[in-house]
């Protein structure tokens, strides 16, 4: 089979020493200042020429000319840590193959390309390395987290404030062009100028059966009602029982009939016509038990891919696996919550993830949960745009404590708006939270 040579393609000789060359000769100061910003030294093959750049930048940094002879001299006080022979012969062989100036872009390009390659080939390695030799699931685990480390370095890059202002016009005059995904509930809307966004992270926290995945179930529901592609991670809840769930909440069929199979000739028949009406709704439920950030993400990414991708919902927090169990559990729960965030910005969806709260809420005489309470991570509450807390409403009758049919909502951290209180329907007996 022919293809391209793995040696030129893994190693650009020319474009190299041609960009490295630059950084000698003074005159050559516009094109080489272009090339210093557009490259890392990293992205060289020769590690002589990277050891150059990084010295160059550095020289840029202090404000000093660039010059073999600058370059030899920082690198003979041995301050900048680089051996001075061997950039000496470096930059001797640079000179022997020094050409005259030309434009950039397309040295730049090519050696940006074949970096590019060599660290997909390098992970590539590592990857089949720990297949061969390693537990496959931890082999999995590490591709899926390479992959994305690879691809995340790819995508991020600063802007300057011009194309910031471009942006922020763009967002103005085109709202269509950044969405906003309204949930079911026309007060919590308002408070988030809306609805839900893409490329923010809301966390839902509450004591266990409190209505966390009712909440999520039901916003991705009415998303993929209005024609939003959702993709929901129910580690917690086989995807049969979310679609039973969903099936209640939309016909208000009891969810214990459709639980227990007893079902009515009429329900029956309204479960029917709901389900058929429903079926192409864009929504897809992955109820993989053991799931890390990386296998979420690498999921969402080829989601998107192939069939868009507004929004992501993750049940629960805490069920979310760390590929780092050496360090402490709150520092693993911080870091998914960090990936969870990232995740938003990188896929542009809205990120909505259940996450459970500590005992010390019930302790708390009013039962008002409160930020503090979310679980195993005070980075869960600094990550979020939007915190929302539910506890269920209660009364005293002076023996007993009893459930009433309210929802509380505390929205205790809002980025972009209000924060506040406000109170849905507790109709769990459907699914489903009512306005
Ligand atoms: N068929 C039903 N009829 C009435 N209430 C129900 C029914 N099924 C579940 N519930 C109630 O719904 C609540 C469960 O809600 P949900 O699953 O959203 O809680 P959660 O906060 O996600 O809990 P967990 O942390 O355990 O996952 C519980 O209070 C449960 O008693």
């Amino acid at each position: 089979m022919s293809g391209p040579d793995e040696v030129d393609l893994l190693n650009p000789v020319a474009e190299e020493r041609y960009l490295g060359s630059l950084l000698l000769t003074a005159s050559h100061t516009g094109l080489r200042d272009d090339a210093l910003s557009a490259l890392d030294p990293g992205d060289f093959a020769d590690r002589g020429i990277g050891a150059l750049w990084s010295l160059a930048r550095r020289l840029a940094e202090e404000r000093r000319r660039i010059s073999a002879r600058a370059l030899r001299e920082a690198a003979a006080t041995g301050k900048h840590g680089f051996v001075p022979g061997v950039l000496d012969r470096k930059i001797a062989q640079l000179e022997a193959v020094l050409e005259a100036p030309r434009t950039v872009e397309g040295d730049v390009a090519t050696v940006r390309e074949c970096a590019r390659r060599r660290r997909l080939v390098a992970v590539c390695d590592a990857i089949r390395q720990r297949a061969i030799v390693g537990e496959p699931g931890d082999a999995l685990r590490y591709a899926y987290d390479a992959l994305a480390a690879l691809e995340q370095g790819e995508t991020t890059r600063p802007m300057r404030f011009d194309e910031m202002l471009d942006g922020l016009w763009e967002a103005i005059d085109s709202p269509e062009a950044r969405p906003v995904h309204p949930t079911p509930w026309a007060e919590l809307n308002r408070r988030l100028n809306g609805g839900l966004r893409g490329g923010r992270y809301y966390v839902v926290g509450a004591r266990p059966g409190e209505g966390k995945s009712i909440l999520l179930h039901n916003i991705a529901l009415h998303h993929a009602q209005q024609g939003g592609s959702v993709l929901v991670f129910s580690a917690e809840m086989g995807a049969i029982e979310v679609a039973g769930r969903m099936a209640a909440s939309g016909t208000g069929v009891e969810l214990n009939d459709i639980v227990a199979g007893d079902l009515a000739s009429h329900p029956r028949a309204v479960l029917a016509q709901w389900g058929e009406q429903h079926c192409p709704i864009p929504l897809v439920v992955d109820d993989r038990e053991r799931v890390t950030m990386g296998y979420i993400r690498s999921q969402c990414r080829r989601h998107k891919a192939v069939r868009g991708l507004d929004l992501v919902a993750i049940d629960y927090l805490q069920l979310v696996g760390s590929t780092d169990t050496r360090v402490p559990r709150h520092e693993q729960v911080a870091r998914i919550s960090r990936e969870c965030k990232l995740l938003s910005r990188e896929l542009d969806v809205a990120v909505v993830v259940a996450s459970q709260l500590n005992r010390e809420v019930t302790r708390r005489g009013s039962g008002r949960p409160t930020m503090a309470d979310l679980r195993e991570s005070g980075g869960i509450e600094a990550d979020a745009d939007a915190v929302l807390l539910l506890a269920r409403g209660t009364i005293d009758d002076g023996h007993t404590t009893l459930p009433t049919d309210e929802l509380h909502v505390y929205l205790d951290k809002n980025r972009q708006g209000p924060t506040g209180e406000l109170t849905l329907r507790w109709e769990a007996y459907y699914a489903r939270l009512g306005d």
